[in-house]
């Protein structure tokens, strides 16, 4: 596969702080990369240096061997956090607006289709929902006709249907065979879009390959769960099931083994969920602490 992107040996300071702790990845075409971690942990830092908004301290960042270049800056395109949409256009006007700073853009008619416009053409920027904004973001990221696509945490604050609503639009881009970089604090959204990631935190990656990859080496087991009004106290403690009062977790690396336990002890199965590990509960092996604290 060709490598479009070598970040090598990234470091930035603030004063003292280390924001980003020497980072190094490649990323190769046509993949969706994910770079994970809570708030703060370095991702947004890392992408702004990656997209030449801010300066490293030390290491560099290479586009197709290359240092960034201003060819290059133009197959770039960027969903940022916050843009600030003019007033009192609406999302038509605004992606005129858009297209006259560049020499070459993608056809409107295009654009609203693969990011759904459609419906909201006509409608004042100040009117948009949460979603209609980010599907217009995403359109003027998209307007230059970029190979490469950087994704900041675009679906935070949408509700689930937006949030997979847009996540449709992302997996349209990449039949395209765009290079996207997705950061995100959000688990099943990396699991369901990325190829590959990195998992940050403190500004450090601390693991990086496939998300089923990282799976399958760090988890064995299933969790079976049963409501704790099921389970006698004496079998939660022989076996050392985790108890949270609500629910029993049995850690399970035979479900087959684990169920028929269950039913010698003559434990009720009503209420029974069985879920494989994601990359929550890889998170919190790694760091002790969970994403969302
Ligand atoms: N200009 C700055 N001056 C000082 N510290 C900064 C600056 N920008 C970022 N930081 C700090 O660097 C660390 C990393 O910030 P960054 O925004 O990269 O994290 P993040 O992983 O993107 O978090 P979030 O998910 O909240 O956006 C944070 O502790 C932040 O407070």
């Amino acid at each position: 596969m060709n490598v479009v992107i070598e970040v090598e040996n990234l470091v930035k300071c603030y004063k003292e702080f280390k924001a980003v702790d020497d980072i190094s990845f490649t990323i190769n075409k046509g993949v969706c990369f994910g770079i994970l971690g809570p708030n703060g942990a370095g991702k947004t830092t890392t992408i702004e240096i990656m997209e030449g908004i801010i300066k490293p301290t030390s290491g560099q960042v290479k586009y197709y061997g290359q240092p960034m270049k201003s060819e290059i800056a133009q197959q770039i395109g960027i969903q940022f956090q916050n843009t600030a949409l003019q007033d009192f256009l609406t999302v038509k006007e605004t992606l005129n607006l858009f297209t006259s700073f560049y020499q070459h853009a993608v056809d409107h008619s295009e654009l609203i289709q693969l990011c759904d416009l459609g419906e909201f053409l006509d409608k004042d920027n100040r009117l948009l929902s949460g979603g209609q904004r980010q599907r217009l973001l995403l359109a003027l990221a998209l307007i230059n006709d970029p190979e490469i696509i950087y994704l900041d945490e675009p679906t935070t604050g949408l509700d689930p249907q937006a949030r997979r609503n847009f996540w449709q639009l992302i997996e349209n881009i990449k039949k395209r065979d765009k290079t996207v970089i997705l950061t995100t604090h959000y688990m099943d959204e990396a699991e369901m879009l990325c190829d590959d990631v990195i998992v940050v935190d403190r500004g450090k990656i601390i693991e990086s390959g496939r998300p089923h990859q990282l799976l399958e080496k760090h988890f064995q087991e299933v969790f079976i769960y049963l409501p704790s009004n099921q389970v006698s106290p004496r079998l939660i403690e022989q076996y050392q099931w985790r108890n949270n009062g609500e629910r029993v977790e049995i850690s399970s690396k035979n479900i087959e083994q684990s169920l028929s336990l269950l039913m010698t002890e003559k434990v009720s199965l009503e209420g029974l969920q069985v879920k494989s590990a994601n990359l929550d509960d890889l998170f919190l092996k790694l760091t002790g602490h969970s994403l969302r604290e």
